[in-house]
């Protein structure tokens, strides 16, 4: 048995979860007026209601006990502190000094890393401004009208969310692009329409190794050599974000066009870095610093909020409620917003590639679930695709709703009647989960309609909700920048907090190796066909079926 499932307070939500098994939501809502307000905060501009959850106040101090067990406070001030807590890596997890506002050094091996940050951010405005200008010019003289960011998981994922979710930001007249997929369609599909003397390439990748981006990167570059012709040309085309300065050099991009990062950056924290470049060109220097500045008051509220109070814990404490208690194995993130329409994309990279884990920090294997699966798509898109599931089906799956109290586009025949609907529908949602729909309610209604008792009572099992399906709503005044940045902060952080509590290391990624090796095992036996025994039969006869049939 590990230490945790061991554990006294393990034990104690074991218990307390037998106690208010039938407890309901709905009844814990009609005892207490006050739940909403007991059971909500703000914190960074985002304000979160969490009292549409299974839980009591015992529940909550139960889960607050296993925080402090497992030491979430102390692996806080580590975190932030520049210690080495990616062990298995031997690298600090600073993310947090990306965004660092404040005066204070962060410190690594002894060294102040702020002044490098600070350099970066600098080359990094005064090169989105360039382009932004139209004073960084093509190799014929003509200003950049569209950038290509060439990256893939961490190095595509937040670019693409952040520069979605800010489109109303965006005045520049440059166009962003995002190419990850190794499938010829992404590159084929995104350069079609674009012309060599006007388009900007930024290749993002932290190891400069990684096969996609490498591989759309050299077929970027002889795309553009058939209209530029001459490899001078490149410097003005082509830039890198990088930590591996010899990799770009060998690519044949001029360290003098690299932005670069740390190795104490993990790749799904890395937006923050010269990684978010194609984000700053898209909204501006400034309203990029406003980015930052909004996941700097989250992680200022994260470090120095008490537990009881702390936005990113209590999100963390509940997800470990369901998981572990209540058999969840997935989870829904539901953003009311079409503008964060890909993040629940982002947001599986960084919970389930953290948190997909299945032995400890020491090494052993887990007795209990770790991260669940996560899935999401913008409302009310959901709402008439699986939300049925999540009504009616068998399993339970928590919810987070996302969504803001204005809008960018107020439109609709009264102003707003738009942004009205789309918030009634959150508000419905999390209610109908909640309360669900009786046997004796649907009785009720279906009687008054007219309907016969047989054909009422024929119905009445199909048309019950279950109900005391828990959901968190989190709202902001408004999508910002700044509101952005707590958002995604906020995450980043309960996901930490998640992996301190079941004892895993959140901050490595070995599982995504062995597809790599194999992929490049099975590279060069695709024409001449592998040697015998070489492979199950399965792969064997998947690769003879495609050269049969190519
Ligand atoms: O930024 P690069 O190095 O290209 O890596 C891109 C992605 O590669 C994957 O294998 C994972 O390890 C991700 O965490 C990472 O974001």
């Amino acid at each position: 048995m590990t230490a945790l499932s061991h554990s006294s307070a393990w034990a104690a939500l074991a218990r307390h979860r037998r106690d208010i098994a039938d407890t309901r939501m709905r009844d814990l809502f009609a005892a207490d007026p006050g739940r909403f307000g007991a059971f909500s905060l703000e914190a960074a501009g985002l304000f979160l209601d969490y009292s549409k959850n299974c839980i009591t106040q015992d529940t909550v101090g139960l889960l607050l006990d296993l925080a402090r067990q497992q030491d979430v406070e102390g692996a806080c001030a580590r975190m932030f502190g520049g210690e080495p807590i990616n062990l298995t890596e031997k690298r600090a997890v600073l993310h947090t000094a990306l965004r660092n506002r404040s005066d204070r050094p962060v410190t690594v091996d002894g060294r102040d890393v702020m002044p490098a940050v600070r350099a970066v951010l600098e080359r990094m405005d005064a090169f989105a401004n360039s382009v932004r200008d139209g004073d960084w010019r093509g190799y014929t003289g003509q200003p950049i009208t569209d950038v290509v960011n060439i990256g893939i998981g961490g190095s595509d994922l937040g670019p693409v969310m952040a520069t979605e979710a800010l489109k109303p930001f965006a005045h520049a007249h440059v166009a962003l692009h995002f190419v990850s997929n190794v499938d010829g369609t992404h590159l084929a599909e995104q350069l079609k329409w674009l012309d060599p003397e006007t388009t900007l390439f930024v290749i993002a990748s932290k190891t400069f190794t990684t096969q996609e981006t490498l591989t759309n990167a050299h077929s970027a570059r002889r795309w553009f050599l058939e209209t530029a012709k001459d490899e001078a040309h490149v410097a003005r085309h082509f830039v890198a974000v990088s930590t591996n300065e010899a990799e770009v050099r060998k690519f044949g991009i001029d360290p003098a066009n690299m932005f670069g990062f740390w190795d104490w950056v993990g790749g799904r924290y890395s937006l923050w870095s010269a990684i978010g470049l194609p984000i700053m060109i898209a909204i501006g220097p400034e309203r990029f610093a406003e980015l930052l500045a909004g996941a700097h008051a989250m992680d200022e509220h994260f470090r120095t909020a008490p537990l009881e109070r702390n936005m990113p814990v209590l999100l963390a404490l509940l997800g470990v409620w369901y998981r572990n208690f209540w058999d969840a194995s997935s989870y829904a993130v539901l953003p009311y917003d079409q503008y964060l329409h890909r993040f629940p994309a982002y947001l599986q990279q960084l919970d389930m590639e953290s948190n997909g884990k299945s032995v400890t920090r020491g090494g052993e294997p887990v007795d209990y679930q770790t991260g669940p699966v996560l899935f999401g798509e913008p409302g009310t898109n959901g709402q008439h695709a699986f939300y049925q599931l999540i009504h009616q089906g068998t399993s339970l799956i928590p919810c987070d709703f996302v969504a803001a109290a204005t809008t960018h586009n107020p439109i609709g025949a009264e102003a707003g009647a738009h942004h009205r609907i789309l918030l009634s529908n959150v508000f419905a949602q999390a209610e109908a989960l909640m309360r669900g729909k009786t046997a004796d309610e649907v009785r009720a209604e279906m009687t008054k309609s007219g309907k016969l008792a047989e054909e009422v009572e024929a119905l009445v099992p199909h048309r019950v909700f279950p109900g005391n399906r828990p959901s968190n709503t989190i709202l902001m005044q408004s999508l910002t920048p700044a509101t952005l940045g707590a958002l995604i902060a906020l995450y980043e952080h309960k996901v930490f907090v998640q992996g301190v509590v079941w004892d895993i290391n959140s901050f490595d990624q070995w599982g995504v190796e062995l597809g790599k090796q194999l992929a490049s095992t099975i590279l060069p036996e695709m024409e001449s066909g592998p040697a015998e025994g070489a492979h199950d039969s399965s792969t064997t006869g998947l690769m003879a079926w495609w050269r049969a049939n190519r």
